[in-house]
């Protein structure tokens, strides 16, 4: 899959524009505030529903505007056939078709745009909280499993529930109906979550060349629950939440679980971010989020799309250059932002490049065709 043609309404400064991408490598470039970052987020948002930069829609509609609209076709890649989909974003509703039709998920529409976006605080991948990583695995599980996404929010749904009950003794009858079903989904999640991490660590290996400098990373998962503690064994997680009620109770919520798990990143058996220097932290999340695009890639028709905002900061020459002879082997669609497009122009000379100026996409060939035009 890769998108065509994009048109974006009322996002941030851009009030409209429209895009033709080519099916590789897209390259925009403008000065600060142009609104390269804004046209990436709107793909997010049609892609999860939700900006990279701001869980809050309004920050993201334009001042003065109701909502904001994300346009797009997709080529479906194997019959050649293509299909328009979109998303309306207002602060009260959201509105999602796909070819024609309305669509009540979100999930749905993020099947058909497998978006994997790298920006500045990617970083955040290596360094941040385990919420993050767990993110990260998940969007793996979902886009390879078929039903990962259904089990997911079963589970999101009875950790609602059970939370309430801890927090309130009027609920609390209802703890063990709660707790039950809590278990029954521990071993699921968390073989989804392996099956992803396998495959994750094995597209890793596929770029090395980008971590030469600091060796390949061992990925574990961690279950939500003391390492003694066996997510396989029922009646272990029955007898482990009875000992712990007590405890949960007082807090309130529940403190182990699947909604607890987290991806552990070693170097040479140490966690990454207690050792690596911060560029290679961020190549280290790059080369994470490709592998990840990576795994959705499998065939033609699932061909992911990678949108890069501010590819170059914080890496060195040495590391741009691994960086982008990664990227130009890639099959993915390439959507790539930079201030200067000196640096991004030798590195794609093939690119179809856009020129981003007050919130307008200006196709450079189409200028230059449209100057031929009239001479
Ligand atoms: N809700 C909004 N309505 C209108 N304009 C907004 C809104 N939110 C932010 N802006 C403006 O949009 C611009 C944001 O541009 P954007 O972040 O897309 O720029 P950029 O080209 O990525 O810049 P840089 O190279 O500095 O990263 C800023 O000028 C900001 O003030």
């Amino acid at each position: 899959m890769w998108l065509s043609k994009v048109a974006v309404s009322n996002c941030r400064i851009v009030a409209y524009t429209e895009l033709e991408l080519a099916a590789h490598v897209n390259v925009l470039y403008g000065d600060n505030a142009s609104g390269k970052s804004s046209l990436l987020e709107a793909l997010a948002v049609l892609s999860r529903g939700r900006s990279f930069r701001t869980p809050r829609i309004n920050e993201l509609i334009t001042r003065g505007a109701d909502e904001l609209t994300v346009s797009v076709r997709v080529e479906d890649g194997v019959a050649g056939g293509s299909y328009p989909a979109g998303i309306c974003k207002s602060s009260q509703a959201t509105r999602i078709r796909i070819n024609h039709a309305d669509v009540a998920q979100q999930a749905e529409l993020s099947a058909h745009i497998p978006l994997t976006l790298i920006h500045p605080a990617s970083v955040d991948l290596v360094t941040g909280g385990p919420a993050i990583r767990r993110a990260f695995l998940d969007w793996i599980a979902f886009y390879r499993f078929t039903d990962f996404n259904s089990t997911w929010r079963n589970y999101q749904r009875i950790l609602k529930q059970r939370n309430a009950c801890l927090r309130d003794a009027k609920q609390r009858h209802a703890l063990p109906q709660w707790t039950e079903q809590l278990i029954a989904l521990q071993p699921i999640l968390y073989r989804y979550r392996l099956q992803a991490l396998d495959v994750l660590q094995y597209t890793l290996q596929g770029n090395s060349a980008l971590l030469a400098n600091l060796g390949l990373p061992l990925l574990q998962l961690s279950t939500g629950f003391p390492a003694n503690v066996d997510v396989e064994n029922r009646q272990h997680l029955e007898q482990f939440f009875r000992e712990r009620s007590g405890q949960e109770q007082k807090q309130g919520f529940s403190l182990y679980g699947a909604h607890r798990t987290d991806l552990h990143i070693l170097l040479d058996g140490v966690p990454a971010v207690r050792v690596a220097s911060r560029g290679q932290l961020k190549l280290l999340a790059v080369a994470l989020l490709l592998a990840q695009s990576h795994t959705t890639a499998e065939t033609e028709a699932k061909r992911g799309i990678i949108a890069i905002d501010d590819l170059a900061s914080e890496l060195d020459e040495s590391n741009q250059q691994a960086l982008y002879n990664t990227l130009r082997t890639m099959q993915q669609q390439l959507i790539i932002t930079g201030a200067h497009y000196e640096p991004l122009r030798r590195w794609f000379a093939d690119a179809r490049v856009f020129h981003v100026k007050q919130g307008k996409m200006v196709c450079q060939e189409a200028q230059r065709y449209t100057k031929m035009d009239k001479t």
